[in-house]
């Protein structure tokens, strides 16, 4: 599923009301009838429900609900903040509804009424005091259960910050497509359940459109996921290089090259320093080992082994080697190595000389970059773009993605894999089990993986997320790093086998 910036929503319903069937108020009705369905499914045991409209459209919605729910026999107060501009699709609404609005100053959350809350969506453009930020204390303090219109207000529908205060929603119903704010913290904590209704907007509406945001998901990348054929062999089924830092820092790279394998690439090597040869050895069985301590070793294996996608970073330690041994993968030809995943140790390193990594020579004949930082790592290798805090997350992935020339895995609750090109998706199946020494180690090895069978990377990346948060929600409490490898057959069964 697409997901629509308040901007391209609002050109979503302008296009939408001209192509027709429904005009403004057309859609507005089957909005707020779509909330009623859900409020109707949920919560059969409520009798009486406050809803709190605002001046925009937003409240106009509520105003809808107020009345359809007001119809059912149901006990309704509107509370208004102020009345709808004249003319506008929610003074029809507005006027449509006989329950007369009180003052948004008087109300008080009870523990039995639902909340509606409908006083901002889309048009959220400053921070939220006064009546409204009462009205969201007054129904923090009661308890009672909260249905949002479109999103929780105080919530960023663009970033998912939340400006002044924001609703706890039990429930939020948007409309036709999800927004970033519904999947981006700390938005995304603040919606509870997320309906995404339809309320009669063609999707034809948004093709030719140029939305480059979805939602994690296979249908952005089951299409290009590699499938074994009876025809290959291992070194076609991909070989990945994994580099091991020294003897005591092992086991990250150990992880990665567990789960290259286990996504399905044909062979893997372990280039290891020499003073971890003994220590690798003793781990490693289908795992090949290959002693790297200089450029002029790396050199050798991939001028005579030709790996197709290597991986860099994980337990191998911050400093001049990390850069001398990614420069020199990220400078072959993209015939001899497709692709380079720079994680961890591998992208600190470039901290303090952002330059030699981010204005490298770029051709479409290289190998293609994956950068997987976490907040801090990324803050190191950008930080003007982290210290801007008026981009959301999507947008500080995809502009660090134009400026390394690089698909940019921005890792967190709310992963976000973004490409040069703008194309982006947000993650939104993780766990918090996944948060574990070691479970990024694992995410870089998958990536690696599936470069190496020739997955595009941006799409290597976007699935790889995807896998290894369905591989954590599988094995739920307990889990530790070393599991997750060990879960990808399972998860693979349930996605090759579904298509
Ligand atoms: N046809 C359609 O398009 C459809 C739209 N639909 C619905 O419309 C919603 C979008 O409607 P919208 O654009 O009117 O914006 P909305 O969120 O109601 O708020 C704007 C008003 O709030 C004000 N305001 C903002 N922040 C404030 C603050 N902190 N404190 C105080 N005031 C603040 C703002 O003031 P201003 O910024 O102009 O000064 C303006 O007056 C969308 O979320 C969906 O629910 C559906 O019905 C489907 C069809
Ligand atoms: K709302």
């Amino acid at each position: 599923m697409e997901i629509l910036t308040s901007a391209e929503m609002g050109r979503t319903d302008r296009r939408a009301i001209a192509k027709g069937p429904y005009d403004g108020y057309g859609l507005m009705r089957n909005a707020g009838a779509s909330v009623v369905d859900e409020i109707l499914a949920r919560f059969a045991e409520v009798h009486g429900v406050d809803v709190l409209c605002g001046p925009g459209n937003n409240g106009g919605d509520g105003y809808v609900v107020a009345r359809l729910l007001h119809e059912r026999g149901l006990d309704v107060r509107v509370f208004a903040s102020a009345p709808p501009r004249q003319g506008s699709d929610a003074a029809l609404a507005a006027r449509d509804c006989s329950v007369r609005p009180e003052p948004l100053s008087v109300f008080r959350a009870t523990r039995e009424r639902l909340v509606v809350d409908a006083l901002f969506g889309a048009g959220l453009s400053k921070e939220i005091g006064g009546p409204e930020a009462e009205a969201i204390g007054s129904t923090q303090a009661a308890g009672c259960p909260v249905v949002a219109v479109d999103l929780p207000s105080g919530v960023s529908g663009d970033s998912g910050a939340i400006l002044g205060a924001a609703f706890s929603a039990t429930l939020t119903v948007t409309f036709f497509r999800a927004k970033p704010g519904h999947f981006l913290y700390p938005g995304r904590e603040r919606c509870g359940a997320i309906v995404v209704a339809d309320i009669g907007i063609a999707p034809t509406v948004i093709e030719g459109a140029g939305i480059k945001l979805w939602e994690n998901g296979p249908h952005v990348w089951r299409s290009d996921f590699p499938s074994p054929s009876s025809q290959m062999h291992k070194y076609t089924r991909g070989h990945v290089a994994v580099f091991s830092g020294g003897a005591s820092a092992t086991g990250a790279a150990r992880l990665s090259a567990r789960a290259v394998a286990r996504i399905g690439a044909g062979a893997v090597t372990m280039l290891s320093p020499s003073s971890a040869l003994l220590v690798n050895a003793a781990h490693l069985t289908s795992i090949m080992l290959q002693r790297a301590d200089t450029l002029a070793d790396v050199e050798t294996f991939v001028a005579n082994r030709r790996p197709a996608a290597a991986l860099l970073g994980p337990g191998f330690g911050v400093g001049e080697t990390a850069r001398l041994f990614a420069l020199f993968l990220l400078g072959r030809r993209k015939g001899d190595l497709k692709g380079v995943v720079l994680d961890a140790d591998a992208i600190t390193s470039f901290a303090e000389e952002p330059r030699s990594l981010l204005e490298r020579m770029v051709d479409g004949e290289m190998p293609e970059l994956v950068l997987t930082p976490h907040a801090a790592e990324f803050e190191r290798l950008f930080p003007d773009i982290a210290a801007d805090r008026s981009l959301s997350k999507v947008e500080r992935a995809r502009a660090a993605a134009l400026q390394a020339s690089a698909v940019v895995l921005l890792k967190g609750a709310d992963t976000v894999v973004a490409a040069p090109d703008g194309r982006a998706v947000i993650n939104a199946n993780g766990t918090p089990y996944l948060a574990t020494a070691g479970s990024g180690d694992v995410l870089a090895g998958i990536i690696a993986g599936l470069i190496a069978q020739s997955m595009p990377v941006f799409e290597a990346a976007a699935a790889a997320t995807w896998l290894h948060a369905e591989a954590g929600r599988l094995f739920g409490p307990g889990l530790i790093a070393e599991d997750l490898p060990e879960l990808l057959p399972e998860v693979l069964s349930g996605l090759l086998g579904a298509s």
